[in-house]
Protein backbone atom coordinates (compact mmCIF):
# COMPACT_ATOMS: atom_id res chain seq x y z
CA UNK A 1 0.00 0.00 0.00
CA UNK A 2 2.74 2.12 1.03
CA UNK A 3 4.80 1.24 -1.55
CA UNK A 4 6.28 4.02 -3.94
CA UNK A 5 6.09 1.72 -7.25
CA UNK A 6 2.81 0.80 -6.07
CA UNK A 7 1.63 4.00 -5.77
CA UNK A 8 2.93 5.14 -8.45
CA UNK A 9 1.20 2.38 -10.55
CA UNK A 10 -2.04 3.28 -9.02
CA UNK A 11 -1.89 7.08 -9.97
CA UNK A 12 -0.62 5.84 -13.86
CA UNK A 13 -3.74 3.65 -13.47
CA UNK A 14 -6.14 6.53 -12.52
CA UNK A 15 -7.49 4.74 -9.32
CA UNK A 16 -5.49 8.25 -7.69
CA UNK A 17 -4.73 11.75 -8.58
CA UNK A 18 -1.44 12.64 -7.90
CA UNK A 19 -2.20 14.93 -4.96
CA UNK A 20 -3.60 12.12 -3.24
CA UNK A 21 -0.80 10.09 -2.17
CA UNK A 22 -0.23 11.72 0.98
CA UNK A 23 -3.72 10.61 1.93
CA UNK A 24 -2.50 6.84 1.31
CA UNK A 25 1.30 7.19 2.42
CA UNK A 26 3.54 9.01 4.53
CA UNK A 27 4.87 12.52 2.82
CA UNK A 28 8.62 11.09 1.97
CA UNK A 29 6.78 7.93 0.48
CA UNK A 30 4.26 10.30 -1.43
CA UNK A 31 7.26 12.32 -2.43
CA UNK A 32 8.93 9.16 -3.27
CA UNK A 33 5.82 7.94 -5.88
CA UNK A 34 5.53 11.41 -7.43
CA UNK A 35 9.63 10.78 -8.30
CA UNK A 36 8.68 7.38 -9.51
CA UNK A 37 6.04 7.89 -12.11
CA UNK A 38 7.90 12.04 -13.34
CA UNK A 39 10.65 9.55 -13.96
CA UNK A 40 8.98 6.96 -15.87
CA UNK A 41 7.33 9.70 -18.32
CA UNK A 42 9.57 12.14 -19.07
CA UNK A 43 13.44 10.11 -18.55
CA UNK A 44 14.30 12.68 -16.35
CA UNK A 45 16.61 11.92 -13.22
CA UNK A 46 15.44 12.94 -10.27
CA UNK A 47 18.21 11.79 -7.94
CA UNK A 48 19.22 15.17 -7.02
CA UNK A 49 15.58 16.80 -6.74
CA UNK A 50 15.07 13.56 -4.38
CA UNK A 51 17.75 13.72 -1.80
CA UNK A 52 16.93 16.59 0.07
CA UNK A 53 17.75 16.72 3.85
CA UNK A 54 14.68 18.14 5.61
CA UNK A 55 11.64 16.05 6.40
CA UNK A 56 8.85 16.72 4.24
CA UNK A 57 6.38 16.23 6.46
CA UNK A 58 7.82 20.14 7.80
CA UNK A 59 7.30 21.21 4.20
CA UNK A 60 3.63 20.30 3.86
CA UNK A 61 2.23 24.02 4.93
CA UNK A 62 4.18 24.85 1.90
CA UNK A 63 3.99 23.03 -0.82
CA UNK A 64 2.11 20.20 -2.87
CA UNK A 65 2.50 17.83 -5.05
CA UNK A 66 5.79 17.50 -3.33
CA UNK A 67 8.68 15.50 -5.43
CA UNK A 68 11.69 16.93 -3.35
CA UNK A 69 14.01 19.83 -2.69
CA UNK A 70 15.10 22.64 -5.10
CA UNK A 71 19.06 23.54 -3.69
CA UNK A 72 20.50 26.33 -3.81
CA UNK A 73 23.91 27.79 -3.31
CA UNK A 74 24.16 29.40 -0.25
CA UNK A 75 26.62 32.23 0.81
CA UNK A 76 27.36 35.52 3.25
CA UNK A 77 28.29 38.38 3.39
CA UNK A 78 29.65 40.79 6.06
CA UNK A 79 29.61 41.28 9.02
CA UNK A 80 27.89 44.65 8.28
CA UNK A 81 28.03 46.99 11.59
CA UNK A 82 24.39 48.56 11.92
CA UNK A 83 22.75 50.77 13.57
CA UNK A 84 26.35 51.41 16.38
CA UNK A 85 24.99 54.15 18.64
CA UNK A 86 22.37 52.00 19.49
CA UNK A 87 19.15 54.77 19.29
CA UNK A 88 16.66 53.72 17.66
CA UNK A 89 17.17 51.22 15.11
CA UNK A 90 15.73 47.42 15.77
CA UNK A 91 19.00 46.18 14.31
CA UNK A 92 22.51 46.91 16.62
CA UNK A 93 25.70 45.56 16.19
CA UNK A 94 27.16 43.44 13.74
CA UNK A 95 25.36 41.12 11.02
CA UNK A 96 26.59 38.27 8.66
CA UNK A 97 23.78 38.38 5.75
CA UNK A 98 22.71 34.43 4.35
CA UNK A 99 22.41 35.08 0.66
CA UNK A 100 21.30 32.37 -1.71
CA UNK A 101 21.62 32.83 -5.13
CA UNK A 102 23.44 31.28 -8.84
CA UNK A 103 24.83 34.60 -9.92
CA UNK A 104 28.68 34.97 -9.64
CA UNK A 105 29.91 37.44 -8.55
CA UNK A 106 26.60 38.80 -6.75
CA UNK A 107 27.98 38.16 -2.85
CA UNK A 108 31.66 39.01 -3.66
CA UNK A 109 29.77 42.51 -4.64
CA UNK A 110 27.85 42.44 -2.09
CA UNK A 111 30.84 41.46 0.28
CA UNK A 112 33.06 44.11 -1.32
CA UNK A 113 29.96 47.06 0.01
CA UNK A 114 30.22 45.04 3.45
CA UNK A 115 34.05 45.45 3.74
CA UNK A 116 33.81 49.64 2.77
CA UNK A 117 31.13 50.00 5.37
CA UNK A 118 33.06 48.48 8.06
CA UNK A 119 35.89 50.82 7.05
CA UNK A 120 33.55 53.58 7.21
CA UNK A 121 32.83 52.88 10.83
CA UNK A 122 29.07 50.71 10.31
CA UNK A 123 26.00 52.09 8.54
CA UNK A 124 22.66 53.47 10.19
CA UNK A 125 19.36 52.16 9.27
CA UNK A 126 15.85 52.48 10.18
CA UNK A 127 12.15 51.10 8.96
CA UNK A 128 10.50 54.16 8.39
CA UNK A 129 6.96 53.27 7.88
CA UNK A 130 5.37 49.46 8.72
CA UNK A 131 1.93 48.22 7.50
CA UNK A 132 0.87 44.96 5.22
CA UNK A 133 -2.13 45.63 3.17
CA UNK A 134 -4.79 43.57 1.08
CA UNK A 135 -7.55 45.89 -0.89
CA UNK A 136 -10.95 44.27 -1.69
CA UNK A 137 -12.76 45.71 -4.35
CA UNK A 138 -16.75 45.72 -4.40
CA UNK A 139 -19.58 46.43 -6.62
CA UNK A 140 -22.30 49.56 -6.33
CA UNK A 141 -24.82 50.71 -8.49
CA UNK A 142 -22.74 53.40 -9.15
CA UNK A 143 -20.75 56.62 -7.68
CA UNK A 144 -23.90 58.06 -4.95
CA UNK A 145 -23.73 54.54 -3.58
CA UNK A 146 -20.34 54.08 -3.60
CA UNK A 147 -20.04 57.36 -1.46
CA UNK A 148 -22.67 55.75 0.77
CA UNK A 149 -20.50 52.58 1.31
CA UNK A 150 -17.17 54.85 1.88
CA UNK A 151 -18.90 56.40 4.36
CA UNK A 152 -20.12 53.95 6.03
CA UNK A 153 -16.93 52.52 6.20
CA UNK A 154 -15.34 55.99 7.33
CA UNK A 155 -17.80 55.80 10.61
CA UNK A 156 -17.35 51.97 11.44
CA UNK A 157 -14.02 51.79 11.27
CA UNK A 158 -14.33 50.39 15.21
CA UNK A 159 -16.38 47.84 14.48
CA UNK A 160 -14.44 46.65 11.04
CA UNK A 161 -11.45 46.75 14.04
CA UNK A 162 -13.19 44.35 15.94
CA UNK A 163 -14.38 41.82 13.65
CA UNK A 164 -10.60 41.88 11.70
CA UNK A 165 -9.38 41.19 15.08
CA UNK A 166 -10.90 38.58 16.32
CA UNK A 167 -9.19 36.30 13.44
CA UNK A 168 -5.80 36.80 14.96
CA UNK A 169 -3.74 37.22 18.04
CA UNK A 170 -1.22 39.51 16.64
CA UNK A 171 -3.07 41.36 13.57
CA UNK A 172 -3.57 45.43 13.98
CA UNK A 173 -5.90 47.07 11.68
CA UNK A 174 -3.66 50.34 11.10
CA UNK A 175 -6.51 52.32 8.87
CA UNK A 176 -8.54 51.46 5.76
CA UNK A 177 -8.13 53.60 2.38
CA UNK A 178 -11.02 53.79 0.58
CA UNK A 179 -10.83 54.41 -3.49
CA UNK A 180 -13.43 55.09 -5.39
CA UNK A 181 -13.84 54.32 -9.69
CA UNK A 182 -17.08 54.72 -10.85
CA UNK A 183 -19.07 51.59 -9.48
CA UNK A 184 -16.33 49.89 -7.57
CA UNK A 185 -15.18 50.57 -4.04
CA UNK A 186 -11.15 49.75 -3.05
CA UNK A 187 -10.89 49.76 0.47
CA UNK A 188 -7.07 49.35 0.85
CA UNK A 189 -6.57 47.69 4.69
CA UNK A 190 -3.40 48.02 6.52
CA UNK A 191 -2.76 45.70 9.45
CA UNK A 192 0.51 45.97 11.54
CA UNK A 193 1.17 42.23 11.37
CA UNK A 194 3.79 42.45 13.98
CA UNK A 195 6.72 39.94 13.06
CA UNK A 196 4.91 37.76 10.13
CA UNK A 197 5.13 39.25 6.62
CA UNK A 198 1.60 38.86 7.33
CA UNK A 199 -0.26 37.92 3.74
CA UNK A 200 -1.92 35.42 5.21
CA UNK A 201 -3.05 37.02 8.21
CA UNK A 202 -3.85 40.05 6.49
CA UNK A 203 -6.19 38.16 3.89
CA UNK A 204 -8.22 36.25 6.72
CA UNK A 205 -8.51 39.73 8.80
CA UNK A 206 -10.10 41.34 5.95
CA UNK A 207 -12.28 38.29 4.75
CA UNK A 208 -13.39 38.87 8.26
CA UNK A 209 -14.45 42.68 7.66
CA UNK A 210 -15.67 42.44 4.11
CA UNK A 211 -18.32 40.30 5.75
CA UNK A 212 -19.54 43.06 7.79
CA UNK A 213 -19.61 45.54 5.11
CA UNK A 214 -21.85 43.07 3.12
CA UNK A 215 -23.93 42.73 5.90
CA UNK A 216 -24.43 46.40 6.82
CA UNK A 217 -24.27 47.96 3.34
CA UNK A 218 -25.52 47.25 -0.50
CA UNK A 219 -21.87 46.86 -1.33
CA UNK A 220 -20.66 43.08 -3.19
CA UNK A 221 -17.65 41.75 -2.71
CA UNK A 222 -16.08 41.02 -6.00
CA UNK A 223 -12.44 40.12 -5.14
CA UNK A 224 -10.87 39.80 -2.01
CA UNK A 225 -8.06 41.07 -3.56
CA UNK A 226 -9.30 44.07 -6.06
CA UNK A 227 -4.98 44.75 -7.03
CA UNK A 228 -4.71 47.82 -4.87
CA UNK A 229 -2.77 46.32 -2.33
CA UNK A 230 -0.41 45.41 -4.29
CA UNK A 231 1.00 41.86 -4.19
CA UNK A 232 3.24 40.92 -6.48
CA UNK A 233 2.92 43.37 -9.29
CA UNK A 234 5.01 46.15 -9.77
CA UNK A 235 2.59 49.01 -8.56
CA UNK A 236 3.28 52.94 -7.97
CA UNK A 237 0.66 52.68 -5.14
CA UNK A 238 3.50 50.96 -3.22
CA UNK A 239 6.35 52.69 -4.03
CA UNK A 240 4.81 55.86 -3.14
CA UNK A 241 2.40 54.51 0.06
CA UNK A 242 4.88 51.74 1.22
CA UNK A 243 4.24 48.20 1.88
CA UNK A 244 5.12 45.66 4.43
CA UNK A 245 8.77 47.65 5.53
CA UNK A 246 9.95 50.72 4.40
CA UNK A 247 13.16 51.40 5.27
CA UNK A 248 16.28 53.48 4.86
CA UNK A 249 19.94 52.35 5.33
CA UNK A 250 22.81 55.09 4.86
CA UNK A 251 26.48 55.30 5.33
CA UNK A 252 28.98 58.28 4.87
CA UNK A 253 32.39 56.77 3.44
CA UNK A 254 35.05 58.78 3.92
CA UNK A 255 37.01 59.20 0.22
CA UNK A 256 40.47 57.63 0.98
CA UNK A 257 37.84 54.32 1.33
CA UNK A 258 36.39 55.40 -2.09
CA UNK A 259 39.72 55.22 -3.68
CA UNK A 260 41.35 52.49 -2.13
CA UNK A 261 38.92 49.66 -1.77
CA UNK A 262 36.62 51.00 -4.40
CA UNK A 263 39.22 51.83 -6.96
CA UNK A 264 37.13 55.62 -8.05
CA UNK A 265 35.69 58.69 -6.38
CA UNK A 266 33.60 59.78 -4.43
CA UNK A 267 32.57 61.92 -7.51
CA UNK A 268 32.63 59.20 -9.94
CA UNK A 269 29.86 57.35 -7.71
CA UNK A 270 27.79 60.54 -7.63
CA UNK A 271 27.97 60.94 -11.41
CA UNK A 272 27.17 57.12 -12.35
CA UNK A 273 24.52 57.45 -9.70
CA UNK A 274 22.70 60.53 -11.43
CA UNK A 275 23.17 59.01 -14.67
CA UNK A 276 21.94 55.74 -14.34
CA UNK A 277 19.94 55.19 -11.86
CA UNK A 278 18.11 58.42 -11.56
CA UNK A 279 18.08 59.88 -14.95
CA UNK A 280 18.30 56.37 -16.32
CA UNK A 281 15.53 55.18 -14.54
CA UNK A 282 13.37 58.20 -15.39
CA UNK A 283 13.75 58.23 -19.03
CA UNK A 284 12.60 54.17 -18.68
CA UNK A 285 9.46 54.71 -16.85
CA UNK A 286 10.95 52.79 -14.26
CA UNK A 287 10.04 52.48 -10.48
CA UNK A 288 13.28 51.15 -9.11
CA UNK A 289 15.58 53.79 -9.19
CA UNK A 290 18.54 51.87 -8.05
CA UNK A 291 21.17 49.82 -9.72
CA UNK A 292 20.36 46.12 -8.28
CA UNK A 293 18.65 45.95 -4.42
CA UNK A 294 16.60 43.12 -6.17
CA UNK A 295 19.56 40.91 -6.26
CA UNK A 296 20.77 41.04 -2.79
CA UNK A 297 16.45 41.26 -1.58
CA UNK A 298 16.21 38.36 -4.04
CA UNK A 299 19.02 36.24 -2.29
CA UNK A 300 18.06 37.26 1.41
CA UNK A 301 14.74 36.19 0.46
CA UNK A 302 15.28 33.11 -0.54
CA UNK A 303 17.83 32.33 1.76
CA UNK A 304 15.77 33.32 5.10
CA UNK A 305 12.07 32.05 3.57
CA UNK A 306 10.96 34.76 2.26
CA UNK A 307 7.98 34.62 -0.22
CA UNK A 308 10.06 35.14 -3.66
CA UNK A 309 7.45 36.53 -5.63
CA UNK A 310 7.30 39.91 -3.26
CA UNK A 311 10.98 40.83 -4.23
CA UNK A 312 8.67 42.76 -7.35
CA UNK A 313 7.73 45.16 -4.23
CA UNK A 314 11.42 44.93 -3.05
CA UNK A 315 12.68 46.67 -6.38
CA UNK A 316 10.96 49.47 -5.32
CA UNK A 317 13.99 51.76 -4.00
CA UNK A 318 15.51 54.33 -4.54
CA UNK A 319 19.38 54.81 -4.14
CA UNK A 320 20.93 58.45 -3.62
CA UNK A 321 24.71 59.15 -3.52
CA UNK A 322 26.48 62.26 -3.24
CA UNK A 323 29.73 64.13 -1.96
CA UNK A 324 29.72 65.73 1.42
CA UNK A 325 32.78 67.03 2.10
CA UNK A 326 34.93 65.33 0.31
CA UNK A 327 33.46 62.20 1.08
CA UNK A 328 30.77 60.10 0.08
CA UNK A 329 26.98 59.98 1.38
CA UNK A 330 25.24 57.01 0.34
CA UNK A 331 21.59 55.92 0.68
CA UNK A 332 19.03 53.08 -0.27
CA UNK A 333 15.17 53.76 0.63
CA UNK A 334 13.46 50.77 -0.10
CA UNK A 335 9.53 51.45 0.02
CA UNK A 336 7.57 48.35 0.40
CA UNK A 337 10.31 45.51 1.53
CA UNK A 338 7.94 42.53 2.50
CA UNK A 339 9.81 40.66 5.31
CA UNK A 340 8.95 38.10 8.08
CA UNK A 341 10.33 36.13 10.83
CA UNK A 342 7.61 33.73 11.56
CA UNK A 343 5.59 31.80 9.37
CA UNK A 344 5.68 30.95 5.62
CA UNK A 345 8.64 29.69 4.22
CA UNK A 346 10.86 30.97 7.96
CA UNK A 347 9.54 27.66 9.36
CA UNK A 348 11.81 25.66 7.25
CA UNK A 349 14.82 24.20 8.49
CA UNK A 350 17.04 25.65 5.85
CA UNK A 351 16.00 28.86 6.14
CA UNK A 352 15.51 28.52 10.13
CA UNK A 353 18.92 28.30 10.26
CA UNK A 354 20.13 30.75 8.31
CA UNK A 355 17.64 33.40 10.36
CA UNK A 356 19.54 32.10 13.40
CA UNK A 357 22.94 32.99 11.51
CA UNK A 358 21.04 36.80 11.18
CA UNK A 359 19.49 35.92 15.55
CA UNK A 360 16.08 36.69 14.26
CA UNK A 361 14.64 33.34 14.45
CA UNK A 362 11.13 33.43 15.53
CA UNK A 363 9.16 36.65 17.12
CA UNK A 364 10.99 39.25 18.47
CA UNK A 365 10.51 41.45 21.53
CA UNK A 366 8.29 43.50 21.40
CA UNK A 367 6.60 41.63 18.55
CA UNK A 368 7.66 43.07 15.20
CA UNK A 369 10.88 43.80 16.36
CA UNK A 370 12.91 40.86 14.39
CA UNK A 371 11.28 41.59 11.52
CA UNK A 372 11.84 45.31 11.38
CA UNK A 373 15.65 44.12 12.24
CA UNK A 374 15.52 41.89 9.43
CA UNK A 375 14.76 44.60 6.86
CA UNK A 376 17.22 46.94 8.40
CA UNK A 377 19.91 44.33 7.79
CA UNK A 378 18.59 43.21 4.05
CA UNK A 379 18.70 46.88 3.52
CA UNK A 380 22.09 47.54 4.26
CA UNK A 381 22.85 44.23 2.63
CA UNK A 382 21.10 45.88 -0.59
CA UNK A 383 23.11 49.39 0.20
CA UNK A 384 26.60 47.29 0.06
CA UNK A 385 25.83 45.80 -3.14
CA UNK A 386 24.88 49.38 -4.49
CA UNK A 387 28.08 50.76 -3.26
CA UNK A 388 30.03 48.07 -5.06
CA UNK A 389 28.22 48.21 -8.50
CA UNK A 390 28.14 51.78 -9.08
CA UNK A 391 31.84 51.67 -8.16
CA UNK A 392 32.47 49.07 -10.69
CA UNK A 393 30.45 50.79 -13.42
CA UNK A 394 32.18 53.69 -12.21
CA UNK A 395 35.98 51.85 -12.43
CA UNK A 396 34.40 50.19 -15.74
CA UNK A 397 35.26 46.98 -13.69
CA UNK A 398 32.10 44.81 -14.42
CA UNK A 399 32.32 43.06 -17.05
CA UNK A 400 35.95 41.78 -15.64
CA UNK A 401 34.19 41.21 -12.19
CA UNK A 402 31.74 38.81 -14.72
CA UNK A 403 34.43 37.29 -17.04
CA UNK A 404 36.40 36.10 -13.70
CA UNK A 405 33.93 35.20 -11.46
CA UNK A 406 30.10 34.66 -12.78
CA UNK A 407 31.02 31.90 -15.30
C1 LIG B 1 33.99 41.34 -7.97
C2 LIG B 1 34.48 42.57 -7.23
C3 LIG B 1 33.94 42.51 -5.79
C4 LIG B 1 35.98 42.60 -7.21
O1 LIG B 1 36.39 43.81 -6.62
P1 LIG B 1 37.92 44.09 -6.20
O2 LIG B 1 37.90 45.42 -5.55
O3 LIG B 1 38.81 43.91 -7.38
O4 LIG B 1 38.15 42.93 -5.18
P2 LIG B 1 39.34 42.65 -4.18
O5 LIG B 1 39.88 41.31 -4.55
O6 LIG B 1 40.24 43.81 -4.05
O7 LIG B 1 38.52 42.49 -2.78
C5 LIG B 1 37.83 43.58 -2.20
C6 LIG B 1 36.74 43.05 -1.32
O8 LIG B 1 35.69 42.46 -2.13
C7 LIG B 1 35.19 41.27 -1.48
N1 LIG B 1 35.48 40.11 -2.34
C8 LIG B 1 36.25 40.07 -3.43
N2 LIG B 1 36.25 38.85 -3.98
C9 LIG B 1 35.46 38.08 -3.22
C10 LIG B 1 35.04 36.73 -3.28
N3 LIG B 1 35.44 35.91 -4.24
N4 LIG B 1 34.21 36.29 -2.33
C11 LIG B 1 33.79 37.09 -1.35
N5 LIG B 1 34.15 38.39 -1.24
C12 LIG B 1 34.98 38.88 -2.17
C13 LIG B 1 35.89 41.20 -0.13
O9 LIG B 1 35.12 41.89 0.83
C14 LIG B 1 37.18 41.95 -0.41
O10 LIG B 1 37.72 42.52 0.76
P3 LIG B 1 38.72 41.65 1.74
O11 LIG B 1 37.78 40.74 2.50
O12 LIG B 1 39.64 40.87 0.86
O13 LIG B 1 39.35 42.70 2.59
C15 LIG B 1 33.99 43.89 -7.90
O14 LIG B 1 34.54 44.01 -9.20
C16 LIG B 1 32.51 44.01 -8.02
O15 LIG B 1 31.78 44.11 -7.02
N6 LIG B 1 31.96 44.09 -9.22
C17 LIG B 1 30.54 44.30 -9.40
C18 LIG B 1 29.85 43.00 -9.57
C19 LIG B 1 28.38 43.13 -9.27
O16 LIG B 1 27.95 43.93 -8.48
N7 LIG B 1 27.59 42.31 -9.87
C20 LIG B 1 26.20 42.34 -9.52
C21 LIG B 1 25.43 41.72 -10.49
S1 LIG B 1 25.23 42.68 -11.94
C22 LIG B 1 23.55 42.54 -12.24
O17 LIG B 1 23.00 41.47 -12.08
C23 LIG B 1 22.76 43.75 -12.39
C24 LIG B 1 22.96 44.71 -13.54
C25 LIG B 1 24.41 45.13 -13.69
O18 LIG B 1 22.49 44.21 -14.77
C26 LIG B 1 22.08 45.86 -13.09
C27 LIG B 1 22.29 47.13 -13.84
O19 LIG B 1 21.70 47.29 -14.93
O20 LIG B 1 23.04 47.96 -13.32
N1 LIG C 1 -3.31 34.35 1.45
C1 LIG C 1 -2.79 35.11 0.52
O1 LIG C 1 -3.47 35.85 -0.20
C2 LIG C 1 -1.32 35.12 0.32
C3 LIG C 1 -0.51 34.26 1.03
N2 LIG C 1 0.84 34.30 0.86
C4 LIG C 1 1.60 33.36 1.68
O2 LIG C 1 1.34 33.73 3.02
C5 LIG C 1 2.36 33.24 3.85
C6 LIG C 1 2.75 34.32 4.81
O3 LIG C 1 1.61 34.72 5.51
P1 LIG C 1 1.74 35.09 7.03
O4 LIG C 1 0.40 35.58 7.46
O5 LIG C 1 2.91 35.98 7.21
O6 LIG C 1 2.18 33.73 7.72
P2 LIG C 1 1.36 32.50 8.28
O7 LIG C 1 0.11 32.24 7.54
O8 LIG C 1 2.33 31.38 8.41
O9 LIG C 1 0.88 33.02 9.71
C7 LIG C 1 1.75 33.50 10.64
C8 LIG C 1 1.06 33.48 11.99
O10 LIG C 1 2.04 33.39 13.01
C9 LIG C 1 1.46 33.80 14.22
N3 LIG C 1 2.49 34.52 15.00
C10 LIG C 1 3.19 33.97 16.03
N4 LIG C 1 4.08 34.86 16.51
C11 LIG C 1 3.94 36.00 15.79
C12 LIG C 1 4.60 37.25 15.82
N5 LIG C 1 5.56 37.52 16.69
N6 LIG C 1 4.23 38.18 14.93
C13 LIG C 1 3.26 37.93 14.03
N7 LIG C 1 2.59 36.76 13.95
C14 LIG C 1 2.92 35.78 14.83
C15 LIG C 1 0.28 34.69 13.86
O11 LIG C 1 -0.88 34.02 14.33
P3 LIG C 1 -2.17 34.85 14.81
O12 LIG C 1 -2.64 35.61 13.59
O13 LIG C 1 -3.10 33.79 15.21
O14 LIG C 1 -1.75 35.76 15.91
C16 LIG C 1 0.34 34.75 12.34
O15 LIG C 1 -0.95 34.84 11.77
C17 LIG C 1 3.52 32.85 2.94
O16 LIG C 1 3.56 31.44 2.84
C18 LIG C 1 3.12 33.46 1.62
O17 LIG C 1 3.68 32.77 0.54
C19 LIG C 1 1.44 35.22 0.04
C20 LIG C 1 0.69 36.10 -0.67
C21 LIG C 1 -0.75 36.07 -0.65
Amino acid sequence: MSDPADLAARVREGDLRLHELEEHADPETAAAARRELLEAETDADLGTIGDFSFAAEDAEPNVENMIGGAQLPMGVAGPIPLNEDGEGGAAEGDFYLPLATTEGALIASVNRGCSVIRAAGGSDARVTKSGMTRAPVFRVSGIAEAAEVVEWVEENVERLREKAEETTGHGELLDITPYVVGDNVFLRFRFDSKDAMGMNMVTIATQAACDLIEDATTASLVALSGNLCTDKKPAAINAVEGRGRSVTADVTIPREVVEERLHTTPEAIAEANTRKNLIGSAKAGSLGFNAHAANTIAAAFLATGQDAAQVVEGANAITTAEVKDGDLYASLSIASLEVGTVGGGTKLPTQNEALDVLGLRGGGDPAGSNADALAEVIATGALAGELSLLAALASRHLSSAHEELGR
